[in-house]
C-alpha cells in the first residue's frame, strides 16, 4: 500500500523532498515481513532438517535388522523388498504433507479474507427493482427535515434537520464553512448513503423507493479534482454513458460546450490523443474542462457540482467558469461555491 501511494503521488512526495521517508517505512514494513518469514523459515527448517536426519540415521538400522533377519531365514527377500517401498513411499507422502501444510494454511486465510469481500452485501445496492425503470420525474428534489452521520463516525451528526427544496431548471449554491456538510448534501442526492432521521423526497417519493440505477443516469457530477483514465479523449468524454447510445457527435458536442473542442482540434491524434496516466499528458484546465464534457454527454437533468474551480488558477477559472455556465443552461443544478462564486453559479 506504501509503496503503491508513493509512486501514485510521486510529484508530491519528490516536491516535498519526502522519497527517504516513504523509503524508511516501506523498509520497516518489509523488515517486519521478513522478521515473520525468517522465523517461520527456521522453524521449517529445523522440523526439515529433523525429519530428514531421522531418515538417514534409522535407515541403517533398519536395513542392518532386515540383513539379520533374512541371513537368519526369519523374512524373506520379496517381503523385505516389499517393506522397503511401503517406507519409501510413506517417507516421501509425509514430506509433502510438511511442505503444503504451510501454505494450505497461507490459503485458507487468503481465501477467507477474498470470500467475505464477495459476499459482502452493499447497505445500498444498485440492483434494486423498487421501482420501474423509467422514473423520469425528480421534480422537485426535497430535503425534509434530514439528519445525517456518517456511518463510521454515527455520534457526529453533519447534517441536522436540513430542510432545502430544488425544482426544474432552478440553480442553487450551498455555500458555508469548510467541513459543514456541503459535499455530503450532494452524496446524499447521489444516494452514496441514506438520510438518518428525516426524509430525501425525489418526485414526491422517498429516495428509497425510486430505482437508483436509472435516477443516477439522470445526474451529471463535476468534483474537484477531474479522474480520467488512460485512454483516449474520445472515450474519456464517452464512458459516463453507454458508449452504444452516443455518437461521435454527441461527444463533440459536449467538448464545444465545455470549451475543449479547439484545443483537442490542435492535437494531430484529435479525439484519439491519449492523455496519460490520470490524465498526465494534458494541463489541470484541459483535465477539467474534459470532466465537464463527460458529465454532460448524456444530457442530465441534474448537474452537480462541487467546487469545480477549487484546483485552478486565475485564467483557467474564468474559462471552467464559462464552461460550467454552458454547461448549467437549461438544466438543474446545485453548485458547491466559494462565497464569492455564489451569485454567479445561482439563478435566484
Ligand atoms: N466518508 C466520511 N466518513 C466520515 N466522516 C466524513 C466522511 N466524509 C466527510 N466526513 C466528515 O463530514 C463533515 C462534512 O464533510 P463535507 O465533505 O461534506 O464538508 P464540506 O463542507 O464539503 O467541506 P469542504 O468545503 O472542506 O470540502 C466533515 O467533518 C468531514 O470530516
Amino acid at each position: 500500500m506504501i509503496a503503491i501511494e508513493s509512486i501514485q503521488n510521486i510529484r508530491t512526495v519528490v516536491q516535498l523532498s519526502r522519497q527517504n521517508l516513504f523509503v524508511d517505512r516501506y523498509t520497516a514494513l518489509v523488515g517486519n515481513t521478513k522478521k515473520a518469514t525468517l522465523k517461520h523459515m527456521h522453524v521449517h527448517g529445523v522440523l526439515h532438517g529433523v525429519e530428514m536426519s531421522l531418515m538417514f540415521f534409522v535407515m541403517p538400522v533398519v536395513v542392518f535388522c532386515a540383513a539379520k533377519l533374512v541371513s537368519n531365514h526369519q523374512l524373506d527377500i520379496d517381503t523385505l523388498l516389499m517393506a522397503a517401498a511401503y517406507v519409501s513411499f510413506l517417507s516421501r507422502f509425509l514430506s509433502a504433507v510438511n511442505l503444503t501444510l504451510p501454505k494450505l494454511g497461507q490459503s485458507y486465510a487468503v481465501a477467507h479474507h477474498f470470500t467475505r469481500l464477495m459476499y459482502r452485501k452493499p447497505l445500498i445496492s444498485m440492483n434494486d427493482t423498487t421501482e420501474n425503470q423509467q422514473h423520469p420525474q425528480f421534480d422537485p428534489v426535497e430535503f425534509n427535515s434530514v439528519c445525517f452521520a456518517y456511518p463510521t463516525r454515527p455520534k457526529i451528526m453533519v447534517l441536522n434537520k436540513l430542510n432545502l427544496t430544488l425544482r426544474t431548471g432552478q440553480s442553487i449554491a450551498i455555500v458555508g464553512t469548510s467541513g459543514c456538510g456541503k459535499s455530503t448534501v450532494l452524496s446524499l442526492i447521489e444516494r452514496f448513503y441514506d438520510v438518518t432521521d428525516g426524509q430525501l423526497q425525489i418526485g414526491g417519493k422517498d429516495i428509497r423507493d425510486v430505482n437508483l440505477r436509472h435516477f443516477r443516469s439522470l445526474i451529471g457530477y463535476i468534483g474537484q479534482e477531474p479522474v480520467l483514465f488512460n485512454m483516449s479523449i474520445r472515450d474519456n468524454i464517452g464512458y459516463g454513458c453507454d458508449l452504444n447510445s452516443i455518437t461521435m457527435s454527441d461527444i463533440i458536442d459536449a467538448a464545444i460546450i465545455a470549451n475543449i473542442h479547439s484545443f483537442v482540434q490542435t492535437l494531430p491524434q484529435g479525439y484519439d490523443t491519449l492523455v496519460g496516466l490520470h490524465g498526465s499528458q494534458i494541463s489541470g484546465g484541459e483535465r477539467q474542462r474534459l470532466a465537464i464534457a463527460r458529465a454532460i454527454v448524456c444530457k442530465p437533468q441534474l448537474l452537480l457540482m462541487d467546487e469545480p474551480t477549487s484546483a485552478l488558477d486565475d485564467e483557467n477559472e474564468q474559462i471552467i467558469q464559462d464552461a460550467l455556465q454552458h454547461a448549467a443552461e437549461n438544466r438543474t443544478s446545485i453548485t458547491v461555491a466559494h462565497r464569492k462564486y455564489a451569485t454567479f453559479y445561482t439563478s435566484e
